[in-house]
């Protein structure tokens, strides 16, 4: 098939999934029947941002997570997006990495390039993986220091209100502890507002030592996706996106709110079955 088919029809299924798409202040919270309409939704959410970026900004500045995000992102290496996607124009980052060596199995760097990378042609010099023969702390620092180049050279936009990197898209998924990236319940890296990547050596999910995003990156974004499936995730996620007052005021997935960027939950029906739909509207 043409890919210009191959793009009309990936639309089409789009279009018609029953996907349930609502919202309430905390963004868009999208309900999908399976993991495979997740996928496909996923997929076409990132073309379509992708597409956006590189009309407007020449490029498409990508942060991933870890998890089972990857997979669930791996449509994107099928027709069409193998073809229509714009590769070369993609800038990939992690927003949160385990300091391990990259060939490592718990390398977040590794689960992409296995899962995605490898199968698309990205410009290897786009890719943005830590320095993995350092310390957590200097990997974090090597991080930031890196992105504040990309600032300057525009491969990443700077936030107009704080003095943070816009990336177009951060990708998250979230723990059955409501965390996301490596930002942890009561963790005090909750509290970092002057850097723009910390670092952790106490992770409660192994293992330990990790960098991360901190919340005001997140919230800078022009996108943030959560992406989150799984009944564990459901009491978590009902802290997180409904009206549920002091209880969820620290848990960290609450706390994913970009200041103007748009926020979208791709969730499952086991991790939305706690939701409370009646305070969404279409
Ligand atoms: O490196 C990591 O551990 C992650 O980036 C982490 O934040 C992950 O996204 C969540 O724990 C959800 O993981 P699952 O989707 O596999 O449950």
């Amino acid at each position: 098939m043409h890919v210009e088919a191959q793009k009309a029809s990936a639309v089409k299924l789009v279009e018609s999934m029953a996907v349930s798409g609502a919202r309430n202040e905390r963004g868009e919270v999208r309900i999908h029947e399976s993991l495979d309409e997740l996928s496909t939704d996923l997929a076409y959410h990132i073309a379509e941002l992708s597409e956006a970026s590189v009309k407007e900004r020449g490029v498409f500045a990508i942060a991933l997570s870890g998890g089972s995000l990857v997979g669930l992102m791996g449509k994107l290496c099928e027709p069409p997006y193998n073809k229509t996607v714009d590769w070369a124009k993609w800038y990939i980052f992690w927003a949160d990495e385990r300091v391990v060596a990259k060939n490592h199995a718990d390398s977040n760097y590794k689960l992409a390039k296995d899962g995605l990378l490898s199968k698309v042609p990205i410009v290897p010099s786009h890719v943005h993986s830590i320095n993995d023969s350092v310390s957590a702390e200097e990997a974090a620092d090597d991080y930031e220091f890196g992105i504040r180049q990309l600032v300057k050279t525009r491969v990443v936009s700077v936030s107009e209100i704080s003095d943070c990197p816009k990336f177009d898209l951060i990708l998250l998924g979230m723990g059955p502890d409501g965390h996301v990236a490596s930002l942890f319940p009561t963790h005090s890296v909750l509290n970092e507002r002057d850097e723009w990547v910390t670092f952790i050596t106490d992770s409660p999910k192994p293992p330990p030592e990790r960098i991360t995003f901190t919340l005001p990156v997140i919230n800078s974004a022009s996108n943030v996706a959560v992406v989150v499936t799984g009944e564990s995730k459901a009491e978590a996620l009902h802290l997180a996106i409904d009206d549920v007052g002091p209880d969820g005021v620290s848990l960290p997935a609450r706390m994913v709110q970009p200041t103007k960027g748009k926020l979208v939950w791709f969730l499952d029906k086991p991790a939305a079955s706690k939701l409370d739909c009646s305070q969404f509207s279409e």
